[in-house]
């Protein structure tokens, strides 16, 4: 087995692979990520509605944290002054932070983006902002982030080709920028982000440019924004050969555990969604019977857990009936609960593909999940 101690500097190791999925993990100063891994999301400096030692001991080995969040609350040079991301929100391992650009686009007002970055008022407080891929670096640095994503630029799809390849172009030179921004910092990395839309030509051009540069990840990014599965996992097959095998593989806001399976299978090692943590906060859980709507009347006397099997608490020692009654009564502790057991549902579907494939039973372990999930009620 790979030596698992954290090392002074980041260094990934595949330790099996079956068919195209790998399992292996990546060893940093402030710890070990395990792979494929689920990174919960961390948006304000909190895994919404739970402890950090909660998602630790649930299994999470890193999180993430939003770079457009918190430059703005509580802002990055004030972290800095404070310590610093993990000390703030006692996370003491490691934490992958995005640059900022994606929820720029997506969250921010009257936002402008031209060659050299993107300007726009907070959707807090209107006041303006200039992000650069100097800035956006510079900031992942005041956090304290282990892994820092370059400033990209994403199109929704369906895009037109020329914006397609236009925005793919644009986050190449950015990528060199911000290679260049990120400099040398031993036990820390910068990722690169495929870009490309649904094009593959432009998918292939936007791999080969990144591996050229010799950064230590690649994201695939440009996905999980409304195009069908099936387009999802066809442009990972397109770009997967073209990166390298002994690199990690991050495919950003991906997924449902069926999207998990599906992306594992072929060759991602670590993703990132608020899918559990969100459909927590709106009563849905995540269980290996399936997913199940707390909110429906179906629950109200049923005194079954949700999976007496389950190692976590919230999975195994509350009734779907008080889970239903928290739910319907919009309580704070039905956030709690399910948030809880949607985050250790991810991290026991990661446990278990990194163990099939170890064992060279991916694809059963797959069908078996899945045949899992027929049995529960919508
Ligand atoms: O190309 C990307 N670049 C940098 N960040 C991203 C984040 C992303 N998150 C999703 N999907 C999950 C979503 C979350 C909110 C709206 S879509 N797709 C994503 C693509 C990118």
């Amino acid at each position: 087995m790979t030596d698992h101690h954290p090392t002074p500097d980041f260094r990934f190791r595949v330790d099996a692979t079956d068919g195209q999925a790998r399992t292996g993990a990546i060893t940093m100063p402030r710890g070990v990520v395990r792979t494929p891994a689920f990174m919960p999301v961390g948006t304000a400096a909190t895994v919404k509605a739970m402890y950090a030692d909660q998602v630790r001991e649930l299994g999470a080995d890193i999180v993430l944290g939003n770079t457009y969040h918190l430059m703005l609350r509580p802002g990055a040079e004030r972290m800095a002054r404070l310590g610093g991301l993990h000390h703030f929100m006692r996370w003491d391992g490691p934490i992958l932070t995005d640059s900022g650009g994606f929820q720029v686009m997506s969250l921010s007002a009257l936002r402008k983006l031209d060659a050299d970055g993107v300007t726009f008022r907070s959707h807090i407080d209107g006041t303006a902002h200039r992000m650069s891929p100097e800035r956006s670096i510079e900031i992942q640095g005041l956090l304290g982030s282990d892994i820092q994503m370059q400033l990209d630029e994403c199109v929704r799809l369906p895009a037109p080709p020329e914006a397609i390849e236009k925005a793919m172009r644009l986050s190449l030179r950015w990528a060199e920028r911000c290679r260049t921004a990120f400099g040398e910092q031993p036990g820390k990395a910068m990722f690169g982000i495929v870009q490309g839309g649904d094009v593959p030509d432009l998918r292939v051009a936007s791999a080969r440019a990144l591996v050229d540069l010799d950064l230590k990840g690649y994201a695939i990014g440009g996905l999980a924004v409304g195009e069908p599965q099936a387009v999802m996992l066809a442009m990972i097959e397109t770009v997967e050969p073209h990166l390298p095998a002994h690199k990690p593989r991050y495919l950003m806001g991906v997924g449902t555990p069926d999207d998990l399976l599906r992306s594992v299978e072929r060759g991602v090692d670590m993703f990132d969604c608020v899918m559990p943590t969100r459909a927590g906060r709106h009563g849905l859980a995540y269980t290996r019977h399936g997913r199940i709507n707390l909110r429906n009347a179906r629950h109200a006397e049923d005194t079954r857990p949700l999976d007496e099997a389950s190692a976590c608490p919230a999975a195994r020692d509350y009734s779907r009936a008080y889970l239903h009654h928290l739910v319907r009564s919009d309580e704070i502790l039905g956030m709690m609960l399910l948030t809880w057991n949607n985050l250790a549902y991810y991290q026991d579907l990661m446990a278990g593909m990194r163990a099939a494939i170890r064992e060279g039973r991916f694809l059963t372990f797959a069908a078996e999940t899945r045949a899992g999930w027929e049995r529960a009620e919508a």
